[in-house]
């Protein structure tokens, strides 16, 4: 039965390529009927932050983009200078109990479904991406980002514990050494340093560059069984995701105010 499913050819699982193009208020879904690439765009001026709104689009999305059969999905933003500024300041000033619990929700969900993609994805990094900006494209496969922007899990430097499953991700991208130093001093990279350790795979000299790039990694896939694919990116991102789903937002809500009460 199981070998039944791994010798599916890859082009019955891509001949559902149509042309499809989906636009809510604040993020973007294109996909090329041609080369069956999606595109996911963030659009939420000034910062693309992430509030719960903009997060259950996301998180929509690419559920969505998972029953399409795509080649991959692309995530960018339509904003000029920044990627996402992280998670929306607002959400996390007074909050009331029920909205931070949807909201912490939304963003674990959101962080979830990306880092589990069936597809494979690339964040195409057109601009600053710190905190929860860095972290969504850490959910990534793969990061390509336009030079002289700066990433990074900034959160310490804010006051702020960042979550056990935003340093998981950080440690599934960078080595552990690098990861303590990088968000015990709250270090923002740039974009060259951030190619020098490993946190973005390329850069790109502007969006364009980065998107071309971005497309050129699917490639490396195109003879590659999809369901093969995905059960081994499960098999190496599955146990990050159970313990992430573990990380429990009282807990982490409380030590936020605790480390904001003791910055007042
Ligand atoms: C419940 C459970 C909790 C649980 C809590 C646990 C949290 C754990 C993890 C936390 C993760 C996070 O992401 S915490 C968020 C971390 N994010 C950051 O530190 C980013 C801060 N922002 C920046 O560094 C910069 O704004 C940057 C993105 C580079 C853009 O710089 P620019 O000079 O281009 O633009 P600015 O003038 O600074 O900003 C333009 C406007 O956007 C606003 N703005 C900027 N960042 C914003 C943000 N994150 N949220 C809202 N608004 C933001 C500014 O105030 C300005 O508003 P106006 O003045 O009105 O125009």
């Amino acid at each position: 039965m199981a070998s039944k499913i791994f010798v599916r050819p890859i082009s019955i699982a891509f001949n559902a390529f149509r042309n499809y193009s989906s636009s809510s208020k604040l993020v973007d879904v294109s996909i090329n009927d041609k080369t069956g690439i999606a595109t996911v765009t963030m659009q939420r001026p000034p910062v693309n932050s992430l509030n719960y709104e903009l997060l259950i689009e996301l998180n929509g999305a690419f559920q969505d983009l998972g029953s399409k059969k795509i080649k991959g999905a692309i995530l960018t933003s339509s904003l000029k200078t920044i990627f996402s500024a992280g998670l929306d300041i607002l959400e996390m000033y007074k909050p009331k109990p029920e909205r931070a619990n949807a909201f912490w929700t939304s963003l674990q969900d959101t962080w979830i479904t990306i880092f589990n993609t069936p597809y494979p994805t690339v964040a195409a990094i057109n601009g600053h991406s710190p905190a929860g900006g860095c972290l969504l494209s850490l959910a990534c496969e793969y990061r390509v980002m336009v030079n002289n922007y700066t990433i990074g899990l900034n959160e310490t430097k804010l006051g702020i514990v960042a979550p056990f499953w935003f340093v998981a991700s950080m440690k599934n991208t960078i080595s552990n050494r690098e990861s303590e130093l990088a968000l015990t001093s709250g270090r923002l990279y740039k974009t060259d340093e951030a190619f020098k350790v490993g946190l973005v795979d390329e850069t790109a000299e502007n969006k364009e560059d980065a998107l071309a790039k971005a497309e050129k990694f699917f490639s490396r896939f195109d003879a590659v069984n999809p369901i093969a694919r995905f059960l081994t990116k499960q098999e190496l991102r599955g146990k990050i995701v159970k313990v992430g789903r573990k990380t429990f937002i009282y807990k982490i809500f409380r030590k936020f105010q605790i480390c904001m009460m003791t910055r007042i």
